[in-house]
């Protein structure tokens, strides 16, 4: 029996077609990559959140050849599906010879049917060697696609949580202007959920981008690059299988490769023009549920507080309005599913029994055999499935692009945040001054005008003035957090000054690494801590150092105090500004606490934020904030 083609040469055919496949595939992507990144919108955002991690000194070598071993291996299956469509060929050719030799007559019948057998059978060994190989092959390409991807993620978490630290972006990118974004996020005027950003946008960016450009293992057609191959490659089979169809009088040569492309152009715009909400509907879907988990976070962070106030009744609503709204966006996901895989549905059932529809006719006269027949509605099954895969995949494209522009948007509002003013700050050895320093209210209104100061080591400066006078927002201007300011501002560099805040944050994890913060509990050492503890009269927690608690909670905020003064004894900086440090303290132990600091750091420059006259007596100058920007500078005591 003749074979469709000569198995025992394939592997060197396939081996240097799979080598010229992935040398044209890779410059097609390289070029069409080229100008996506450049001309659209989508393309741009892609190559601003992703590109370092392709040019990167550190990671390009790594990511193109995971790029260069995915194409292959993508292009490697598509060999594999021509080949099994080659076999279904020889398989049904060989059965076709001996059903034709049972109903033949004598000697030539009974040549039919051995010839049959033997095809039969090379057709079952054929298969075994292809399909080992198959499976072999799509394991190896499962296990390089999740190698891939972990590495991308990992970078790209590095990179985007870098990026949100970097310059307080964190803080900071509350008050830039993102226009028509960040409106309605529910949470806060700047980015909304930047933690879901990071985690959910990036696992599903490195998670669609490879599974959208590459076959994912098992079906060849689940990427765009074995799509383009598959479309390609089969199509030639399609070109050389299929004849002229007459229609309205006019031959119309190799009809089957256009009816085909037709077909799915025809059924492929219509699928984008239905699919095309989906990428606002699943933006929306993402912030949505990012709201509605922040929403609950909070209850359980603030779970005494509600608790106290049984405020659960607001909790329940505020929670349930958040949810509605989640849920009446996915009603709108699902009705538009409806439509988008009901189109997509019907067109792929239709495409079942359209080749043999077409094909039927010269199969009836003969001028095709069954092996022919056969192949064509496989031919034409995969040049469909590789056509419509843009059609199908329209909703994973939503899904990705939706988690790009988010993720954009996070490394927009970074970018932005770092160009927002901050007061000129200079470093100077162990003396503080303030000269000419502005601060205003987000609405522009004066808080302080014209600041300027001079202290000098063993100097302290207590700043009193109403509430809502700037004294916190004056200590935020300092830190570089506050971006509606104007001045110099010169200081010890980097952490010789340390800030307080009124609130101490107490990090996760064990009670050594809340001490420490922000230093590494390891710099440290555990003497230091425990002997810090005693001199900030927490003997009882000297022996819990390796608890892991969420010490936020269980610590009273007279001891949350007490940690944030062990930390200025355990930094030993030269200047540090602490905002109402000893406000949940009586006034024996702050009393207590102001003198130890003013003894074991006589040098240090200490400005506090203070309500209380009991603190003037540990201070040498007073800062009163007088309102609409005037301000008063006066000796203690004067
Ligand atoms: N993010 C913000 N957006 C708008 N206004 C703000 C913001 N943060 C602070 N303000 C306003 O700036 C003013 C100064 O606030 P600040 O917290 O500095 O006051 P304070 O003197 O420390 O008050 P208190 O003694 O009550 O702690 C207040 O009127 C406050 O409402």
């Amino acid at each position: 029996m003749e074979y469709s083609i000569d198995w025992a040469t394939e592997v060197w055919t396939s081996l240097r077609w799979i080598a010229i496949a992935s040398a044209i595939s890779l410059l097609g992507l390289l070029v069409v990559g080229f100008f996506i990144a450049r001309m659209t919108r989508w393309g741009r955002q892609f190559w601003r959140v992703n590109g370092e991690f392709f040019i990167g000194k550190d990671t390009r070598v790594v990511a193109w050849a995971f790029v260069i071993a995915l194409l292959v291996f993508s292009i490697f299956g598509v060999r594999m599906s021509i080949l099994f469509s080659y076999w279904g060929n020889d398989l049904f050719t060989a059965l076709q010879n001996v059903g034709s030799g049972l109903t033949g007559e004598g000697a030539a019948g009974r040549q039919l049917i051995d010839a049959g057998k033997s095809g039969f059978w090379h057709s079952m060994w054929v298969f075994g060697i292809i399909a080992t190989i198959h499976v072999v092959r799509t394991l190896v390409e499962l296990y390089i696609g999740a190698a891939f991807e972990i590495r991308w993620r990992r970078w790209l978490t590095s990179y985007a949580t870098a990026d949100w630290m970097r310059g307080n972006a964190f803080y900071r990118n509350r008050f830039v202007d993102l226009g028509d974004d960040s409106k309605d996020s529910g949470i806060q005027p700047g980015i909304d959920n930047p933690d879901q950003r990071i985690e959910s946008d990036i696992t599903n960016v490195a998670q669609s981008s490879r599974l959208l450009l590459f076959s994912s293992g098992g079906s060849s057609t689940n990427g765009v690059i074995p799509a383009l191959v598959t479309i390609v490659s089969f199509s030639q089979i399609l070109w050389n299988l299929s004849g002229p169809m007459t229609i309205w009088g006019v031959e119309i040569p190799r009809m089957m490769v256009w009816l085909v492309f037709m077909y799915v152009l025809i059924a492929t715009v219509i699928a984008f023009w239905i699919g095309h909400p989906l990428i606002r509907l699943n933006f929306w879907r993402e912030r949505l549920t990012a709201n509605f988990r922040y929403a609950l976070v909070r209850v359980r962070d603030g779970a005494e507080n509600v608790a106290f106030y049984r405020g659960e009744r607001v909790e329940h609503d505020g929670l349930m309005t958040r949810f509605s709204a989640v849920i009446a966006n996915y009603w709108q996901i699902v009705f538009r599913n409806l439509k988008f895989v009901g189109w997509n549905f019907s067109i792929t059932q239709l495409s079942v029994v359209f080749p043999y529809l077409v094909q039927a006719p010269r199969f009836f006269e003969g001028r095709i055999s069954l092996g022919d027949m056969t192949q064509t509605a496989d031919a034409f099954g995969n040049v469909h499935d590789a056509l419509s895969f843009f059609r199908n995949s329209y909703d994973d494209f939503a899904d990705l692009r939706a988690s790009i522009i988010r993720l954009d948007g996070l490394e927009d509002a970074d970018q932005k945040s770092r160009t927002l003013p901050v007061i000129a700050t200079t470093d100077r050895d162990r003396a503080v001054r303030l000269t000419d320093v502005d601060i205003n209210t987000p609405n522009g209104a004066e808080l302080i005008r014209d600041l300027s100061l001079s202290l000098d080591p063993g100097d302290a400066l207590v700043v009193k003035g109403r509430s809502g006078s700037g004294k916190t927002t004056l200590l935020r201007g300092l830190a570089g957090l506050w971006p509606f300011v104007d001045g110099e501002f010169a200081r010890p560099a980097g952490d010789r000054t340390l800030f307080l805040s009124q609130i101490p944050y107490i990090p996760l994890g064990d009670l050594r690494t809340a001490v420490a913060y922000p230093a590494l509990p390891d710099d440290v050492g555990d003497d230091a801590i425990r002997a810090v503890l005693e001199r900030v009269f927490l003997p009882h927690l000297v022996d819990r150092l390796a608890e892991e608690e969420d010490w936020s909670k269980v610590l009273s905020p007279g001891e949350q105090q007490r940690v944030a003064f062990a930390r200025v004894l355990l930094t030993r900086p030269d200047v540090v500004f602490m905002d109402e440090a000893t406000s949940a303290v009586d006034e024996g132990l702050e009393y207590s606490l102001y003198t130890l600091i003013r003894a074991e750091l006589p040098d240090t420059i200490l400005v506090s934020v203070s309500h209380r006259s009991t603190t003037d007596q540990h201070h040498t100058e007073v800062l009163e904030l007088t309102g609409g920007g005037s301000w008063d500078l006066r000796p203690v005591g004067g």
